[in-house]
């Protein structure tokens, strides 16, 4: 029997999933665009087996129904959906980076014949759009649920079932919860990269050597501050009575460190510096979604022609598979720092050995 599934709004989110979808035996995907231009990209990057630009026709013959449009537009499609015949039994499910206020709007609805099972991808990028979308974009994430208790367990299975085409793993988590956590590891960063940007952007306008000298460090806790405006827009707004204490938390921190450097108290400075990184090493780092998505290896190499297709060619040949390739900083005539991430642990030593073995400083 095959298995109809929609997706509201083909994006990087929406557009990933349908990549995870498309092709898989017993499987067909249609995709929701409200726009006729954006119907267009969907149609061209070939993400989805059908695009359409009616809600009932995207809705009606779907068993599982996922709503990937930004945060402040989930109720208006939720409340559409509640307007539909549903095929009955459907499943809708979300993506949405908060879950408290579409689960209680899914439990006001009452919704007929369909359940509601809210969701939350805990993987994602600073790009958007359908031309962002990957099939590895969930890759060994966590992928979080957060059904109402009367949701039934089968229809939870049917959806876990589902989602393991995108091989993340699925955690339960109840949405008032879910909102504080991801509003402290996810949207606290997001506001500091901003307003860390908006800051040097501000001194850049006065003398451009800040944009030219602009490193690692700043560019490593920075990267989100190119998301998409949007998107953030309305999952701040959303999660906002989480946010405030949050920022209010984040004050107190800066005023500490403030503190510090008034009083030129060197080791409350080196005290905080090692806490942090006590916490930090603890991380899960070899999972996606947590701070580290891949196995990292770091080589310096001189920065010269060549250079990445001669260490891609010894890996290959020693049949060492790379899963990207980055240089971090590039200088002429200088040393770089390479960074190159493999899937697998075995790969990632397999790959140690062989370039120390050819005299490459490598570092883990
Ligand atoms: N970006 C991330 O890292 C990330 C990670 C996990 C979850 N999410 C959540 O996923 C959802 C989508 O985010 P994204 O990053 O894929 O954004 P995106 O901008 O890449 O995609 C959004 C999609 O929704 C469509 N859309 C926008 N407004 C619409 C409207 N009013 N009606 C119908 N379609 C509309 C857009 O055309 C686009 O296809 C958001 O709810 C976001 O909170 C994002
Ligand atoms: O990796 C990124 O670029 C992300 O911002 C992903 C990220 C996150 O903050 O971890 C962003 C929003 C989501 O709701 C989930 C994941």
């Amino acid at each position: 029997m095959t298995m109809h599934i929609s997706i509201f709004g083909v994006g990087l989110i929406g557009g990933s999933l349908a990549l995870c979808f498309k092709g898989k035996p017993g499987i067909t995907v249609t995709g929701y665009a409200h726009t006729e231009a954006y119907a267009e990209q969907v149609r061209s990057k070939g993400v989805v087996d059908h695009v359409t630009l009616s809600v009932e026709e995207a809705a009606r013959d779907a068993d599982v129904i996922f709503l990937c449009v930004p945060v402040g537009s989930l109720e208006y499609y939720l409340k559409q959906l509640n307007e539909i015949q549903l095929k009955p039994g459907c499943i809708i499910t979300d993506v949405g980076s908060t879950k408290a206020s579409i689960a209680e709007c899914a439990s006001q609805l009452e919704l007929k014949d369909a359940c509601f099972i809210g969701g939350h991808p805990m993987a994602g990028s600073e790009r958007s759009g359908v031309g962002a979308a990957s099939t590895l974009l969930f890759e060994n994430a966590y992928y979080v649920l957060t059904p109402a208790d009367n949701v039934p367990e089968e229809k939870l299975d049917t959806l876990a079932r589902l989602l393991a085409h995108t091989r993340a793993h699925i955690v339960r988590v109840e949405p008032r919860l879910h909102d504080e956590i991801v509003g402290a590891i996810s949207h606290l960063p997001h506001i500091i990269a901003v307003a860390l940007v908006n800051q040097i952007s501000a001194y850049n306008d006065d003398n451009a050597l800040y944009r030219t000298l602009a490193a690692g460090g700043f560019r490593d806790i920075t990267r989100i501050a190119s998301s998409d405006p949007v998107v953030w827009r309305d999952i701040l707004l959303n999660n906002r009575n989480v946010m405030l204490p949050l920022l209010r938390d984040w004050n107190e921190g800066i005023q500490r460190f403030m503190d510090m450097l008034e009083e030129g108290n060197g080791a409350a400075i080196e005290e905080a510096f090692r806490r942090a990184g006590e916490f930090r090493s603890v991380l899960p780092e070899r999972r996606k979604g947590m701070i580290v998505s891949q196995y990292d290896l770091y080589l310096d190499v001189p920065d010269h022609p060549g250079i990445i297709g001669r260490i891609a060619t010894e890996l290959g040949a020693n049949s060492i598979n790379l899963s990207n390739i980055q240089i971090i900083e590039s200088r002429e005539d200088v040393p770089g720092v390479m960074r190159l991430s493999f899937r697998n642990e075995v790969d990632q030593e397999r790959a140690k050995e062989l370039l120390l073995s050819k005299g490459h400083p490598v570092y883990q």
